[in-house]
């Protein structure tokens, strides 16, 4: 496996106060990463970092094997990006905007197909200052893509996105890899994130505090749960917790499964208290839950070391 992006060591002060803290990465060619973690965790400044928009105090940053710093940045010719509000101008069209981006005209069949693939055949000839925000949220993410990048970064792109379009920009992504390209994306819509990025990146007061894939996340936080009803929720609860079974909060009835037996030894429990079971089914893992649970234990992880340290 090649990588795209390598960040190493990264450090980012703004003043005295020290946000990015010995950030390392790397990107998988043809990848879509998620970068993700509570506001103010760094997500915005490792991107504008990236792009060689802000200086930094130590570290290295590689776009295919090439360094950027804000000197010294050719290598930022494969890189597409939206990064905060696009910038527009109010007197030009969209279509004005993606031509004056384009290295080329080879680029117009190209440009026609983000066009329809956003659905934003009705308005593209339209001059901007009447766009809505998504809109402009759409011109921007049309623009990231317009010179074909091999690495493209979109700092919460489904910004101002209604659900339809929020899918649209889904299949552009996923046919966007599959021509090659690689995406770096940090959204707090997760559950979009969590049908979309195989890698992820989890960052916390600046320092990446877990790397891993989407797959393994999700696996090793055993978050299947099973959920049922029957004719006497309150005993079944009682039962179940008799039991050991791990519960999560009243007054429903769910089941952390640790493994593929919980279920059948769940159903034989309640059946052999006389129990009768009405519905049950199977929560699949979740993003959400899961990032909260790995911020949870890292908080908790570096609240020790500091008390050890004292
Ligand atoms: N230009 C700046 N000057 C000073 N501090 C800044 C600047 N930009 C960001 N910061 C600080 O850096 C930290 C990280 O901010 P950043 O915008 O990277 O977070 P984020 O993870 O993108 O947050 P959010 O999810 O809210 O967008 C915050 O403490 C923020 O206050």
């Amino acid at each position: 496996m090649s990588s795209i992006l390598s960040v190493q060591n990264l450090n980012k002060s703004f003043g005295n106060k020290h946000v990015l803290h010995d950030v390392s990465f790397d990107i998988e060619k043809g990848h879509i990463v998620g970068l993700v973690g509570p506001n103010g965790a760094g997500k915005s400044t490792i991107m504008k970092t990236m792009l060689g928009l802000f200086n930094f105090q130590s570290g290295t940053i590689k776009v295919d094997g090439q360094t950027v710093t804000p000197m010294k940045h050719e290598a930022l010719s494969k890189v597409g990006a939206l990064v905060e509000h696009p910038g527009i101008y109010p007197f030009l069209t969209g279509w004005d905007h993606l031509q004056l981006f384009a290295d080329g005209d080879h680029q117009l069949i190209h440009i026609q197909k983000i066009i329809s693939q956003l659905n934003m055949d009705s308005y593209i000839k339209r001059k901007t200052k009447g766009y809505s925000l998504g809109m402009k949220q759409k011109l921007g993410i049309a623009l990231a893509l317009v010179n074909f990048p091999e690495l493209v970064i979109l700092d919460e792109p489904m910004n101002g996105l209604d659900p339809e379009s929020i899918k649209d920009l889904r299949d552009l992504i996923i046919s966007e890899t599959q021509q090659g390209a690689t995406f770096l994306i940090s959204s707090h819509i997760l559950s979009e994130l969590q049908r979309l990025a195989q890698d992820l990146l989890i960052i916390d007061q600046g320092r990446i505090v877990e790397t891993t894939t989407m797959h393994d996340l999700l696996a090793s936080q055993g978050k299947q749960t099973i959920m049922l009803m029957t004719n006497d929720d309150k005993r079944a609860r009682d039962v179940l917790k008799k039991a050991r079974f791990k519960m999560t909060a009243d007054p429903r009835i769910e089941v952390v499964a640790t493994d593929d037996s919980t279920m059948p030894r769940v159903l034989k429990t309640l059946v052999q208290a006389n129990i009768d079971i009405l519905d049950v089914s199977r929560l699949e893992g979740n993003l959400e839950s899961s990032l909260l649970e790995v911020l949870k234990q890292n908080r908790i992880q570096q609240k020790l070391a500091m008390e050890r340290a004292e």
